[in-house]
């Protein structure tokens, strides 16, 4: 099932945004009738629907029920406060952008326009797993027909995207070509995305994969198991810098101190020109609650406070490749976005 779509009912009956509600896997696959805009903010705010691809779907759809509940003054308002949901992947604000272009000619335009972005993100996602898998090639020659071990982080399969994804659909494209050995995915404190979300989806597909503590990721890459290390990002900046989920700078450290490819996948909709550098980025700090507690029982003292950056920011230099659904950018050996666009 996608882990977001649209349900067009016949009328009089109002269509609305099917969710899967990822805060309830691996365990329990439950279904979000999400009816109203508000229902969706919420749904973004606590990561039941999340990832970068997915979240541009979700702007475009929101829009459309927007208008389909209420007037072009009350869409106006919700789409406003929908578009500052979460404030780092640039997705959830590009997919907003992209129908709002059509606002003006009414909900049946702006529908039109949101189902377009979502047929585009299933598109993307394959040439992503086919430009994924080709500069592996090119990249590890003969490491390629033995079996690659891979390592991840947070999760950027079909439940970060309407269906593929981006570096795990990579992965998933390696495994179908029978040319993966592992995965290593990295747990991905606190919300535990690896452990929960791309876990389920590799076992799923029944590709060989483990999952390891993030602090053990980089002394596992210096033992010289990873053959190579693929992250999603949530926005990269127009000289190549890229924000993603918080441990992805540390594990990119990690590969260059093991000389081993850095790859960002990610679809063109998440390079912001407009961001010259990453430190201009906007990350997200989703308070203490979620280092604190764990399945809701606080483990530390109530008088203790956290710090949880959703998202780091990798430097361009430390990016072996940036694979798009349209191109292959090199960031390490000096091509920036801006350049190559
Ligand atoms: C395919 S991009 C997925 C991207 O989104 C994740 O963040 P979150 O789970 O907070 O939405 C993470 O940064 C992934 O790399």
């Amino acid at each position: 099932m996608r882990a977001i779509d649209w349900v067009s009912e016949s009328a009089p009956n109002p269509s609305w945004i099917r969710l899967l509600d990822q805060t309830r896997l691996p365990n329990d696959e439950i279904v979000l009738e999400i009816r109203t805009v508000d229902q969706l903010i919420d749904a973004i705010s606590r990561l039941a629907v999340r990832g970068a691809p997915a979240l541009g779907v979700a702007g475009a759809m929101g829009a459309a029920l927007a208008l389909q509940n209420g007037s072009a003054e009350t869409a106006t308002e919700e789409i406003a406060r929908l578009r500052e949901a979460r404030p780092t992947a640039v997705n959830l604000a590009w997919g907003v952008d992209r129908v709002m272009r059509s606002f003006d000619q009414g909900f049946d335009a702006v529908l039109t326009e949101a189902i377009a972005v979502r047929d585009e993100d299933i598109l993307g996602s394959q040439r992503m797993a086919e430009k994924g898998y080709n500069l592996l090639a090119e990249l590890l020659p003969e490491k390629i027909n033995e079996g690659l071990t891979l390592m991840t982080i947070c999760n950027t399969g079909s439940l970060a995207a309407v269906e593929g994804g981006t570096a795990l659909g990579v992965i998933a494209e390696v495994f179908r070509r029978g040319d993966l050995t592992n995965v290593i995915a990295c747990e991905t404190r606190p919300l535990f995305q690896g452990a929960r979300l791309t876990a389920w989806e590799l076992a799923k597909m029944g590709a060989p994969h483990q999952t390891v503590v993030d602090s053990a990721a980089n002394f596992i890459t210096s033992q010289g198991g990873i053959d190579a290390i693929l992250v999603g990002a949530d926005r990269i900046a127009a000289n190549g810098d890229s924000a993603n989920k918080i441990g992805t700078f540390s594990i990119a450290l990690g590969a260059q101190y093991a000389g081993i490819p850095f790859i960002v996948v990610a679809p063109e909709s998440t390079i912001d020109v407009e961001t010259a550098s990453g430190d201009l980025i906007t990350i997200e700090d989703r308070g203490t609650d979620e280092v604190v507690t764990i399945n809701g029982k606080r483990m530390s003292p109530a008088e203790t406070t956290s710090l949880n950056p959703a998202f780091d920011v990798t430097p361009a230099a430390l990016i072996t490749g940036i694979v798009t659904d349209a191109r292959v950018i090199r960031p390490a050996l000096g091509q920036q976005p801006a350049d190559a666009l």
